[in-house]
């Protein structure tokens, strides 16, 4: 196991949702699984006047994350965590001189003997992210001689590639690459590991895992909730931003990259970047026309209630033309994946909450059972990343009696049939990562700048393209109709668990 050492955690931006309802919940789960390092502090920091007392109410003694869990603890053992949180009150602005916080830290840390090792999270708002790492520099409060200084920046890390090489510019000038946490909370999540562990600790996966064998790969991400009190937010992002260029693209580069020479963070994180850089960028018109969905929820009824639609949420501008469903289809360039097109979506307000990638693999080249019912392109293996966590394996078998009637069998293991296994929280899991040192799970510069330069070109057509549509699809179901061309040949997108024929369809909104 690796060590934790002593260390103090700033979170700049302490009072926002993020940190009651993450970080917090993250920590509390560390204290008690007993991962903490002996000697530990959270200071809390923003520009909220509250007392350390009233910032322990709120994201602990009255925090509605914690309710439940609290419920069946011991108060000592409660007290026991919520006496390692600290806040300061920045003033008005977080650009401001750092001296009293570094006064601060300096006491919290001759008090508690958590030695100079500091690790800082970026929880504001981003525009706000250079100017602490400037902060923080100018008191001093970067530096390395007395102990390790980490910073975990949250994303979104850019809005484009320009503005995401200008913040990387921007905190390269504070600290160093290997300081930087970028997180992406999907790379925190067991399954989406799991497809490393699942590639290359298997010898029955890794020598079909090419062009040879794969026909295609689907990767669907799906949520049931609408943008619920996000909608300033999102309505500035959309669909491509909030998921696609992070979380789905990393998912991609794991299913892409080619196997890593061992298991150490910059091993796996070059292998990713090759990964990433492979992508075929879309450059012209009728390319984009051809490979890219978007859509927006409208008003319905699910189960019976009234839901409204994206233009409708509040936050949201009423004629707003950001995407609540994003379908992309793709080629990543290299040997291994030659010809073999990728169809990634993510979309709000579909009937239900999954994550999982499907690779579709070849008809056997010589069909003996033709005509006793095996379809082709039936073998599938289907890493289920969320919920029923798991893997399943679809396959042909035989049907008992007479002749060679074929029929689709699953084999079928989920997480939770482990028992014992306790099954950490994405934050939880990269918290205790970052306090380790270990940036395997974290994304690097060039990272993130590789999966701009693929999403730009599409933000770019979606914003200024000739022929760009935003087609309209119901709430709850699972997005517009004709996501289906895209799949041009290969059927049709994999709806866990639902009847394609039951979507009501789709309009053309504008
Ligand atoms: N919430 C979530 O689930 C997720 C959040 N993130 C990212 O994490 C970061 C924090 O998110 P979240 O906690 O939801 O954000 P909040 O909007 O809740 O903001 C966090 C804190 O930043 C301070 N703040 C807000 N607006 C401003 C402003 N204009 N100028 C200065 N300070 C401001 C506020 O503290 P005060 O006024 O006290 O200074 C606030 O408590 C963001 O970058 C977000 O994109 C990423 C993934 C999920
Ligand atoms: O980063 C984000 O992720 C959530 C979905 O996360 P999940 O772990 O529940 O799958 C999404 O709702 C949000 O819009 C986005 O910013």
């Amino acid at each position: 196991m690796k060590k934790t050492e002593n260390q103090m955690l700033v979170i700049f931006g302490a009072s926002g949702d993020l940190t009651a309802r993450k970080l917090i919940p993250g920590l509390f789960n560390l204290y008690l699984a007993k991962q903490l390092p002996p000697n530990f502090v959270v200071l809390g920091a923003s520009r909220s006047d509250l007392t350390d007392e009233a910032f322990r109410d709120r994201v602990v003694y009255k925090s509605p994350y914690l309710k439940e869990k609290i419920k069946k603890l011991d108060e000592s053992e409660v007290k026991g965590f919520a006496d390692k949180l600290f806040y300061m009150d920045l003033g008005k602005d977080y650009d401001t001189d750092y001296a009293p916080l570094r006064k601060r830290v300096e006491s919290l840390k001759a008090d508690h003997g958590t030695s100079g090792n500091i690790m800082y999270y970026l929880s504001t708002p981003p525009t706000l992210y250079e100017t602490i790492a400037q902060n923080l520099s100018e008191a001093g409060m970067n530096t390395q001689n007395n102990g390790w200084k980490r910073l975990i920046v949250e994303k979104p890390f850019g809005y484009s590639l320009e503005t995401a090489r200008q913040l990387n510019k921007g905190l390269h000038k504070y600290f160093t690459e290997p300081q930087i946490y970028r997180i992406d909370h999907y790379l925190g999540k067991e399954t989406v590991q799991n497809l490393l562990v699942t590639r290359f600790s298997n010898s029955i996966f890794e020598p079909l895992w090419n062009r040879n064998y794969i026909d295609h790969v689907e990767i669907t991400n799906a949520e049931s909730v609408g943008v619920e009190k996000r909608g300033g937010y999102y309505d500035k992002s959309g669909a491509l931003r909030d998921m696609f260029q992070n979380h789905l693209l990393q998912i991609v580069s794991l299913v892409v990259m080619e196997p890593p020479i061992g298991d150490q963070p910059e091993e796996i994180r070059n292998e990713k970047v090759k990964a990433l850089k492979s992508l075929r960028i879309m450059k012209d018109e009728q390319t984009l026309f051809d490979n890219t969905i978007r859509a927006q929820y409208v008003a319905s009824e699910i189960n019976g209630e009234k839901v409204k639609g994206y233009r409708e949420e509040e936050g949201v501008d009423p004629n707003s033309t950001t995407e609540t469903y994003a379908a992309i289809k793709f080629f990543a360039d290299n040997w291994r994946w030659h010809g073999v097109p990728f169809y990634v979506r993510t979309a709000k307000r579909m009937p239900t909450k999954v994550t999982e990638v499907v690779i579709h693999f070849k008809a056997p080249h010589h069909q003996i059972f033709k005509d006793s019912g095996m379809q082709s392109k039936d073998n599938k293996l289907i890493i289920r990343i969320q919920p029923d966590e798991g893997i399943l394996i679809k396959f042909g078998v035989k049907v008992p009696g007479q002749g060679f009637k074929v029929e689709r069998a699953n084999l079928d293991f989920y997480y939770s049939s482990l028992a014992e296994t306790y099954v950490m929280e994405a934050y939880e899991r990269l918290l205790l990562d970052a306090m380790q040192g270990d940036a395997t799970l974290y994304a690097r510069a060039d990272e993130v700048e590789a999966a701009w330069e693929f999403v730009d070109p599409i933000l770019d057509y979606w914003k200024n393209g000739k022929d760009v549509r935003m087609y309209g699809y119901a709430a709850g179901v699972w997005g517009p109709e004709n996501a289906d061309n895209l799949m041009n040949g290969f059927g049709f997108w994999r709806n866990p668990g639902e009847n394609l024929a039951d979507d009501p369809g789709y309009c053309v909104i504008c």
